[in-house]
């Protein structure tokens, strides 16, 4: 019988996923068998990170979702060698079909298992499926890499976008390979770590997700322009953690947006679909780039003299910094394990030009924290923060907590929410609770802004004259 492996990744959905669409396919032409698959890799089990928590929770219910269809998805547990030759071994596939991943160590596990996977004669099947255009579609005319965004996005804007491909149920159950569980020790094990999770995390399915998706453009669409920046109301899609786990593919986003066009609300969508060419943009740039993980986009800022204060970079995790806009979106972060966007912005600046601590102690413990962690993302967010990433903030243009807060949550809002010692304090005073006299348990400022934020101007012009 000729079998072949799904392997499931970064795509727990049935729509729209590349590369069961193909594998159904190769299926159906020679009226074989399909089976799905997950790898419960130690490396990630090991570290209880919310981002895995989430993930592994929008795994197992993806697994019971398919439960409803009868098909069963078989996890195997243990290192990529002894994995791969025990599914070879019990299944004796043909072929293997997976979105395959383009940066980081899942770009080196894709590359390993491919090798081995070859070696003992299985046909590999990859596809491009995270991203609306790969990090080696968009080049510039001489075949080399974008590093700036505006003309990345316009050669992005021009390209054919690929619709979203369906899935034929039925056809799909058909040619579903039944067998007991490949091990049910290793089901046990996946269970029993789900069992002892710190926090649970709902609504985490495809259904979810299309209902985020819709409601996002029946409610916030139209305003997103205006209100994208404004924390305290729901002016984004909040679709990023689902993008992560691919629980919603990038093309079903896209399409159910660019849709939208003409109905007089054409400059929301446009701005949502810079957002969507950002993601984009990072991995093309990590693809790339892989040194930026630990250094510096720009080479004469590879080597600042970035404080590791360790006390002060507590402070700043636990939201007592004394700046309560800052406060508030990282308790906001420990609290639902997402953030805002424009409080990513404010606090990585705060923690790398006002407590002038190294950006990749922020980058590795918001790698910890987001639920919807995304290494290139993550990493180009914050380099741009700390102005030394490509097309990133210059070095003089520093984020003022204070300014950031007035101008971004003005009646305090979105503060009230996640800084309850400030819940009942006046608007007025909300933004700078120290120049009040209403007696408050809040933090008084950590540092003088304007004083730390001359010394990160200089500790970059000191590099600009090396
Ligand atoms: C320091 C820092 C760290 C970040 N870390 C991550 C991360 O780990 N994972 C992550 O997905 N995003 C990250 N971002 C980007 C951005 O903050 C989030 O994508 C966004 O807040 C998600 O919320 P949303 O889905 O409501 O966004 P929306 O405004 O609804 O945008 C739609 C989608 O566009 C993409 N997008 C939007 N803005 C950006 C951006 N600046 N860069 C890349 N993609 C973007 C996301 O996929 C997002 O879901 C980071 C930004 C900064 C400044």
């Amino acid at each position: 019988m000729h079998t072949a492996v799904v392997w499931f990744r970064r795509d727990f959905r049935l729509h729209d996923h590349t590369a069961l669409v193909h594998a159904l396919q190769w299926a159906k032409e020679r009226e074989g068998k399909l089976l799905f698959f997950l790898h419960f890799d130690p490396y990630f089990a090991k570290e209880r990170t919310y981002h895995h928590e989430y993930f592994f929770q929008t795994v197992e219910h993806f697994r019971q979702s398919l439960c409803e269809y009868g098909i069963h998805m078989h996890v195997l547990y243990g290192d990529t060698d002894q994995v791969f030759t025990r599914l070879i071994r019990h299944t004796n596939m043909r072929a293997i079909f997976f979105n395959q991943d383009e940066v980081g160590r899942g770009k080196e596990r894709d590359d390993y298992v491919q090798a081995l996977l070859q070696k003992h004669e299985v046909e590999v099947y990859t596809y491009d499926d995270a991203h609306m255009h790969g990090a080696f579609e968009v080049l510039k005319a001489d075949g080399t890499p974008y590093k700036v965004y505006t003309p990345y996005y316009r050669a992005w804007r021009k390209r054919p976008k690929r619709f979203p491909l369906s899935i034929d149920i039925d056809l799909l159950r058909a040619h579903m390979l039944h067998i007991t569980p490949l091990s049910e020790d290793d089901e046990r094990a996946f269970t029993m770590w789900l069992a002892s999770c710190t926090k649970r995390w709902e609504h985490t399915s495809e259904q979810d997700a299309l209902h985020v998706l819709q409601q996002f453009i029946d409610t916030a669409l139209p305003h997103y322009h205006r209100k994208r920046d404004i924390p305290g109301v729901a002016g984004t899609s909040r679709l990023s953690p689902h993008l992560r786990t691919g629980t919603i593919s990038i093309r079903t986003v896209f399409h159910a947006v660019a849709q939208q066009f003409g109905n007089g609300y054409d400059e929301a969508i446009e701005t949502y679909i810079k957002e969507l060419a950002w993601r984009d943009f990072y991995h093309m740039i990590y693809a790339h780039f892989p040194f930026t993980k630990t250094e510096a986009f720009i080479e004469k800022y590879r080597h600042l003299p970035w404080s590791r204060d360790d006390e002060r970079f507590e402070v700043w995790k636990e939201g007592k910094t004394g700046f309560p806009l800052v406060d508030a979106g990282m308790r906001q972060l420990k609290k639902e394990g997402w953030m805002h966007n424009r409080l990513r912005m404010v606090v990585a600046s705060f923690l790398t030009k006002d407590y002038l601590i190294d950006w990749r102690m922020g980058e590795q413990y918001f790698q910890h924290m987001l639920i919807d962690y995304d290494e290139a993302s993550n990493i180009g967010g914050w380099q741009w923060a700390a102005s030394v990433g490509t097309d990133a903030v210059p070095y003089f243009r520093v984020f003022n907590p204070i300014e950031q807060s007035k101008k971004f949550d003005p009646d305090g809002t979105y503060i009230r929410t996640y800084v309850p010692e400030l819940a009942s304090f006046p608007s007025a005073h909300i933004h700078e609770p120290w120049k009040s006299n209403i007696k408050v348990d809040y933090p008084a400022p950590t540092v003088d802004h304007s004083l730390q934020r001359q010394r990160a101007i200089a500790l970059f012009q000191m590099n600009e004259r090396l």
